[in-house]
């Protein structure tokens, strides 16, 4: 028997860092949500105690360093439960964007190994067991929309965010997210977003102030390591997008639309230059969609 989790994206419409903790870590207030580009993981139930892992990717550890492996370590770990098990990550977000692909991944096996195994674990108590693999492993065990603070494990849910279609761009390199919380200076932003304007307007369902209130402190501390994430801030705007953001530390930029016309124009036009450009829907909400069922082989 196997089962198949879908692992959605996150994006962030906030990113705020208020001040520097002391175990290192800044204090973060954001606004996350899930957009329709999404890995899917399969597991796979094996006779033995034993976990193995295979990816469509290249570019992500095929062992134990990977998240879901890690995952589905750390949930034997804390059950106690001694069952084995294959999985197999579809790989379909770009790595190392900002986009939380591996912590999306890590949640969904989480999510999976729940059901696979019969645990009956809360989102909640699958969500604290995900904190201690990833900042964002929690947001993305529930994978709605939601207020995070911390370091982004305490989470306020939301109502999704009003209905549009997402033009998500990643320039050719990656970037790490040590680096770029490195070179923040706190005491030198310009501008902070306003996170409470955003959770209004999320709340009125009201998309043009959706777009006015995207904000995020890390971008132009990206943009300064990778000035492709001004370029193509500059092109989506250029083409027509209603509001451009950078999601997390980078350097993946997102653009929201109305209509499918628009995101279709917006990814011809950046498909000059810059190779990784996908058109997907905003989610928002976890869909139970036609993946996340149990079959049998
Ligand atoms: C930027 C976000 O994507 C926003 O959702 C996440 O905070 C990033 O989470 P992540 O990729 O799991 O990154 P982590 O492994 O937690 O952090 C990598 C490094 O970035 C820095 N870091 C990260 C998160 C945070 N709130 N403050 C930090 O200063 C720390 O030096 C940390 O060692
Ligand atoms: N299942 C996985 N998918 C992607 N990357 C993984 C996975 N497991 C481990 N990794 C490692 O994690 C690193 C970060 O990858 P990821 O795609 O999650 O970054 P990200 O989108 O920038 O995450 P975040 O938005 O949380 O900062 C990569 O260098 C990769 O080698």
């Amino acid at each position: 028997m196997y089962i198949s989790e879908k692992a959605p994206a996150k994006i962030n419409l906030t990113l705020d860092a208020l001040y520097k903790r002391t175990d290192g870590y800044h204090e973060l207030e954001m606004v996350m949500t899930t957009v329709d580009l999404a890995d899917r993981i399969d597991m796979f139930e094996l006779p033995g105690p034993a976990i193995s892992l295979e990816s469509s990717s290249g570019l992500v550890p095929q062992d134990e360093r990977n998240l879901a492996y890690r995952a589905a370590a750390l949930l034997k770990e804390k059950t106690g439960i001694k069952r084995g098990v294959h999985i197999r990550i579809h790989k379909q977000i770009p790595v190392a964007a900002g986009l939380a692909g591996g912590s999306s991944d890590a949640a969904a096996t989480l999510r999976g190994l729940n059901r696979l195994w019969k645990l009956h674990l809360s989102d909640a108590e699958l969500a604290g067991i995900g904190a201690e693999i990833g900042s964002d492993v929690p947001f993305c065990v529930y994978a709605n929309t939601a207020i995070a603070r911390g370091r982004g494990e305490l989470l306020t849910p939301l109502p999704p965010p009003p209905p549009c279609w997402v033009v998500l761009a990643k320039p050719a390199h990656g970037v790490s997210t040590a680096d770029v919380f490195q070179r923040l200076r706190i005491d030198q932003i310009e501008e902070h977003p306003r996170t409470k304007a955003m959770v209004e307007a999320i709340k009125n369902r009201d998309y043009p102030s959706v777009n006015r209130h995207l904000g995020n402190v890390l971008e132009s501390v990206t943009m300064k390591m990778d000035p492709e994430v001004r370029k193509i801030k500059e092109k989506m705007i250029q083409f027509g997008a209603d509001g451009v953001l950078m999601s997390g530390s980078g350097p993946t930029v997102f653009a929201l639309v109305k209509k499918e016309a628009r995101a279709r124009r917006l990814v011809n036009g950046l498909r000059g230059f810059c190779q990784q450009v996908y058109a997907v829907r905003m989610l928002g909400t976890r869909s139970e969609g036609v993946l996340d069922k149990i079959r049998t082989k």
